[in-house]
Order: C-alpha cells, then sequence, then structure tokens
C-alpha cells in the first residue's frame, strides 16, 4: 500500500531523510519509531505531500504519490503531530469538511461521523468548538479526521499524547479495527507498549533513515532479557559465572538475604537450569524476555552509519 525509496531531504545543512526507505502492507500496522530528530515526521509530511523530497520516490495505492499528490493524498488519512484544527469550528465541522474531501455527502456522511463520534468517546463534544476541547479531545478529533472515510493508507503521528487511559484504549481499538478491514497504518509512537498492544510490526528510524524493520520477534531475537531470582534461606549462593552477569542489579548473591538477583540472559530457561544444578534454591523465579525496551536501548547505542563514519 506504501512504498517509499531512498528518500533524501536536506533542510539547510540538516539531512532530515538520508535514504529513507519503508514499505507497508495492507491490514498492516507498522510502528515508526526512533528518538527526536530521526525523520519520522518529515517522512510523513513527505508521503502526505507536504514536504517535497530532493530525491527518492513514494508510491501510494501504486500511486506515484511525488508526481500525482492530489490523487494520492485521497488514499491517505493522516493526524499530523501538530494539532491541525479550525478553533472555531465545531468537531462535527471539522469532520464534515474532511469527509466532504474525500467524496462524502449527506446522510452517508453524517452517520459516519456519528458512528466516529462513538467510536472515539467524543460524542459529547461533537457540537463544541474545538478550540474550547482538552488537548486529549482535540487529538481524538484530528484522528477522527484521519479516519473519516475509511482511507486505505492511515499515518498516526503520536495519536494517543495526553489520552487517558480510556481513550487511548478506544483509539487503540479504532486503529485496530482499520487494519482489520484492510487498512495500512503507520503508526508513529514514543510510548512502545501501544506497539505490543496493536501487535504491530516495527520500523526503527534513525538519522533519516530506517535502520531496524520486521515484527517485534524478529527484532528482539537474540537481545538479552533477564532471570530475575531470590534465593531462599538455605540455598547455595550464586554461582561465580553468574556473578559478573547479575552485578548492578542490587540483588544479593548470598541465599536468605532476600534481595531480587537480575542476571542478564539471552536464555533464562537454560542459565535456571544452571542455576538450579549448582543447589541454588530460588524462593522466587521470573523470567524477563527481552522487549521493545530493550530494542530501543540496543539500538540506541550502536552508532548509526553517518554517526560511524564520522566518529571514524
Ligand atoms: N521545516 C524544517 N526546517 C528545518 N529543519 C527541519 C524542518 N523539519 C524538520 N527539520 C529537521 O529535520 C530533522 C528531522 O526532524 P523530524 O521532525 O522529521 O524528526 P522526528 O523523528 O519526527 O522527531 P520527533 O520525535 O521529535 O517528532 C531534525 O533535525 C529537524 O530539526
Amino acid at each position: 500500500m506504501l512504498s517509499a525509496r531512498a528518500l533524501v531531504k536536506h533542510y539547510g545543512g540538516t539531512a532530515a531523510l538520508d535514504g529513507f526507505s519503508l514499505d507497508l502492507a495492507p491490514g498492516e500496522i507498522a510502528g515508526l519509531i526512533g528518538h527526536n530528530g530521526a525523520g519520522k515526521s518529515t517522512f510523513v509530511e513527505a508521503v502526505t505531500g507536504l514536504t517535497l523530497p530532493d530525491s527518492g520516490t513514494v508510491a501510494v495505492g501504486g500511486l506515484d504519490a511525488l508526481r500525482a499528490p492530489r490523487r494520492a493524498r485521497r488514499l491517505i488519512g493522516a493526524a499530523p503531530q501538530e494539532i491541525a484544527l479550525y478553533p472555531s469550528a465545531t468537531a462535527r465541522e471539522q469532520l464534515r469538511l474532511f469527509g466532504a474531501l474525500v467524496g462524502l455527502r449527506g446522510a452517508v456522511l453524517s452517520k459516519q461521523i456519528t458512528a466516529l463520534g462513538e467510536e472515539l468517546l467524543l460524542t459529547e463534544v461533537l457540537d463544541r468548538q474545538t478550540g474550547l476541547l482538552s488537548g486529549g479531545q482535540r487529538r481524538r478529533v484530528q484522528a477522527a479526521t484521519a479516519l473519516i472515510g475509511d482511507p486505505p493508507l492511515l499515518l498516526l503521528d503520536e495519536p494517543t499524547a495526553g489520552a487517558d487511559p480510556e481513550t487511548r484504549a478506544a483509539l487503540l481499538d479504532a486503529v485496530r479495527t482499520r487494519a482489520a478491514r484492510g487498512a495500512a497504518v503507520l503508526y508513529t509512537t514514543h510510548y512502545l507498549p501501544e506497539l505490543t498492544d496493536l501487535d504491530a510490526t516495527l520500523a526503527v528510524a534513525r538519522a533519516g533513515r530506517i535502520i531496524a524493520r520486521g515484527s517485534r520477534a524478529e527484532l528482539t531475537r537474540g537481545l538479552p532479557g533477564e532471570l530475575r531470582l531470590r534465593l531462599g534461606a538455605d540455598s547455595a549462593p550464586l554461582p561465580e559465572r553468574f556473578r559478573a552477569r547479575a552485578a548492578g542489579s542490587g540483588g544479593e548473591i548470598a541465599g536468605g538475604s532476600g534481595g531480587e538477583i537480575r542476571i542478564s540472559s539471552t536464555d533464562a530457561p537454560a542459565d535456571l537450569a544452571a542455576v538450579l544444578a549448582a543447589g541454588c534454591t530460588p524462593s522466587t523465579v521470573d523470567i524477563r524476555r527481552p522487549d521493545l525496551d530493550d530494542l530501543y536501548r540496543s539500538l540506541a547505542a550502536t552508532p548509526s552509519a553517518p554517526e560511524a563514519s564520522r566518529a571514524a
């Protein structure tokens, strides 16, 4: 549904995009993550036609989005990071406007607005001016403007910023429903647990390009998780070879202290078997598998290509 190749965009001496490539299939939710300034918003602007890249290509539903931006734009529902609503218009008026832009009219449009209001918990505020809404409500109205008309490509930039747990859940449900109907969703966030909730594939941006792409399982394979345990009162001490990997955990390595030992481990079941074989008798055991935070940390610790070449 979306295929971007080798996008480059310079702002003065800054390469906001530096060979940014990304593919997105129908029905896929991809989490676009990366540090501030990695190029995520610039990429979304390039796909929506707000920014013209210096080079590279963007295809949306097979259309060349750089040559035919208006036609491509009709296939895209975008909720940018910056709120872009008319403060004096009501939420319903905004949705009428966006609905009309994608060709909805009359009763069909009214029905979609009512349904979106219910879905995103906005029914009570649909007839209020958006300038008078809370930040979280405005963000949901903005998300609704992206969802109206069921576009096949959704670009949602931090749609849950400022959302409380109830409205966050409603937004995530709405995203899942659209993907289940076949929409491709690019979901930018700094809040990694959401991507687990959405069962999203991941695209990690760094210095203007994607440096890792795949399922969460693929990208976290081989990363260390943790074996966490407490040693019982009559336990043998933790074997020497685990002590260095338990350093800094704050746990006690002798039995009976009650402190939690955290052993960095790429194969926690095997390490647990070795600990038990050494006569340790844990009173509690927990295995923490590597998660998105571990992935983020491991990628942050690896210099990107331009940084590496600068450092060389
Ligand atoms: N209009 C602009 N003029 C000048 N520089 C820009 C402009 N837009 C983006 N940049 C620069 O391009 C780089 C990428 O910015 P971008 O907003 O795409 O990052 P981001 O990954 O979306 O960051 P964040 O997580 O903070 O939203 C940054 O160094 C930014 O300062």
